[in-house]
């Protein structure tokens, strides 16, 4: 049966959404619900899983190229589950990042047919860009060191690292380990649309008391980097085998799939850019964004200022938005239809008591404004349901979206899905002062949804913090470290203090998609922070 990913949407009820529509297991999430496989099954992909065996010695040999280069064309029929797809596009990752990145004189612009071809295949399979992305290193890269015991951080190895060293696999592991927080996230996370589309206020405030001691522990999970992983190592060792080809200095061009895309009019060979592999890719860090309503632009957008917004009646709004039914839920009254009003994930709903304190920034009607204004002919009212980022240039989309192209699609189309019904926010805001006698539950809401931003926002400065250590300080040796080694060289080993005269440089470096690192990771920050609906209104 194909997936039905309008089931989220479609039902009234949201009782009975099936997360396996999506690939997303109750238990595991993102995860696969079984450990991944750890070889292809059929004999017939022995020329893959040879080479994949034997990774770090032919890199080491100077022959895994030629290897490459001799392995014959294989055809993906002989795949024939998920399972094995998952492993297909792993070892198709590894192969042809390590064919282009593998010997670091003599970078590759071109990867063979034999390896091009079947990882587009798979890819297209797979619904995900072909390019090593988070979900074969992580989601689809671990075994159980025990198997009878449980899914844990110290019961997890990886299957495959470029580097083979302990600082790679804990690098992938503590990232596995937070997605093995997936589960109970998204049951927390659904428990809550439900709950709101329902108006079952102890039924929100138990989700998003959830949602945020998940969040918690995915923060003490992320804090476990550190112990592991040495950011030399990472940095100068690792992170380059992740590396993309799009807003990359060594490959401008981008990189040519042979056997796949052909040449262009004059007879050139066509090249393909995608940007590379980054937990920023997690499905699950951003299915809490998509909940919380945390809304991200792009770092080249300019914000839109917030007009201050005049006192609007709920009752008002709510028929502005379609809303025709007042649900009476033990005998008070909810606001109910949110799947029949605004698709985007903030309608902007303010409440009947003064509330224009918290920024409320609708980037998707924002967008829908903007795309109209640009396009008179598309002047279209009820275009609520498509989000209009799917319309933008790939410089316009914000970049938390445009990673979305490399997740597996059924990942891809939960978060579309999710951000359409996504209203937990607007729902809590649109009850304040609605009925005094609820006054206390909707402050004990407003608490709830304060503390997951909080934790959101511990999220991010840990990951800055990390970021800090394992990219930027990194990075500024490198640059401080050149001046020294020529000082050593042409003074014969001088034992003089080195000064270091650059001041550190922040601004500059670049994250995986060519984002000015710092900036936008704080943006991130910024942005969560500016969600939070203040306790007095
Ligand atoms: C050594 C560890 C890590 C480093 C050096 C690192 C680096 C980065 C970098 C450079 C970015 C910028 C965007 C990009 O390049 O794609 C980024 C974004 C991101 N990373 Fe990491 N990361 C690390 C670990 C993790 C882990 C364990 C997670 C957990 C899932 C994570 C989640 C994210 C998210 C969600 C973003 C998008 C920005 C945001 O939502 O705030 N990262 N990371």
């Amino acid at each position: 049966m194909p997936p039905n990913h309008n089931l989220l949407i479609m039902n009234e009820n949201f009782h009975e959404i099936r997360m396996e529509d999506y690939d997303i297991n109750p238990i595991t999430g993102f995860l696969p619900p079984m450990p991944p496989l750890r070889t292809l099954p059929d004999e017939y992909y022995e020329p893959w899983e040879f080479i994949i065996e034997n990774f770090h010695e032919l890199l080491l040999a100077g022959r895994f190229r030629t290897s490459v280069d001799n392995m014959p064309l294989l055809n993906v029929d002989h795949l024939k589950t998920p399972a094995e797809y998952h492993r297909a596009f792993l070892v198709l990752s590894f192969l042809s990042h390590g064919y282009v990145w593998g010997n670091v004189n003599d970078i590759s612009d071109r990867i063979p047919a034999s390896i091009a071809i079947p990882w587009v295949k798979v890819s297209d399979y797979l619904g995900v860009a072909p390019i090593a992305n988070h979900a074969a290193v992580v989601l689809w890269n671990w075994r159980l060191i025990f198997p009878d015991e449980p899914f844990s951080l110290n019961n997890l190895s990886t299957l495959l690292t470029f580097t083979n060293t302990f600082d790679e696999s804990w690098f992938y592991l503590v990232t596995t380990a937070i997605e093995g927080h997936g589960g109970s996230a998204l049951s927390s996370i659904i428990s809550a649309v439900n709950a709101s589309n329902v108006g079952n206020n102890n039924q929100l405030l138990k989700a998003l008391k959830g949602i945020s001691s998940i969040i918690e522990s995915i923060n003490l999970t992320l804090q476990r980097m550190y112990e592991k992983c040495d950011p030399y190592v990472f940095y100068w060792k690792v992170r380059p085998y992740l590396a993309g080809w799009e807003n990359e200095d060594r490959l401008p061009d981008g990189l040519i799939y042979e056997g796949v895309d052909g040449n262009d009019e004059y007879g050139n060979p066509i090249y393909r850019k995608y940007i590379g592999g980054s937990a920023g890719q997690s499905a699950l860090i951003q299915a809490l964004d998509v909940i919380l309503q945390i809304e991200h632009f792009s770092t080249s957008f300019i914000k839109p200022k917030v007009n201050k917004v005049d006192e609007v009646n709920v009752d008002k709004i709510n028929k502005d938005n379609g809303v025709n039914k007042v649900n009476g839920v033990n005998g008070s009254n909810k606001v109910n239809g949110v799947n029949k009003v605004n698709g985007c994930n903030n309608s902007g709903v303010q409440s009947s008591r003064e509330y224009n304190k918290a920024p409320q920034v609708n980037i998707c009607s924002y967008m829908n404004n903007n795309n109209n204004n640009n396009n008179n002919n598309n002047n279209n009212n009820n275009n609520n349901l498509k989000c209009p980022f799917n319309n933008m240039n790939n410089k316009q989309k914000p970049y938390l979206y445009k990673i979305r192209e490399n997740m597996p699609g059924p990942h891809r189309r939960f978060l579309e899905d999710l951000s359409k019904i996504a209203n937990i926010r607007n729902y809590i805001i649109s009850n304040i002062g609605y009925d005094s006698s609820e006054d206390e539950e909707i402050d004990n809401l407003i608490k709830a949804y304060n503390e997951c931003l909080a934790q959101m926002k511990n999220f991010r400065n840990i990951h800055l913090q990390i970021v800090s250590v394992y990219i930027v300080i990194q990075e500024n040796r490198s640059k401080t470290a050149l001046p020294i080694k020529k000082e050593i060289i042409t003074k014969n080993y001088t034992t003089e203090p080195i000064k270091i005269t650059k001041p550190p440089v922040m601004d500059s470096i670049k994250g995986t998609g060519g984002t000015n690192l710092i900036p936008f990771l704080k943006q991130m920050r910024d942005e969560t922070v500016a969600q939070e609906i203040p306790n007095k209104y």
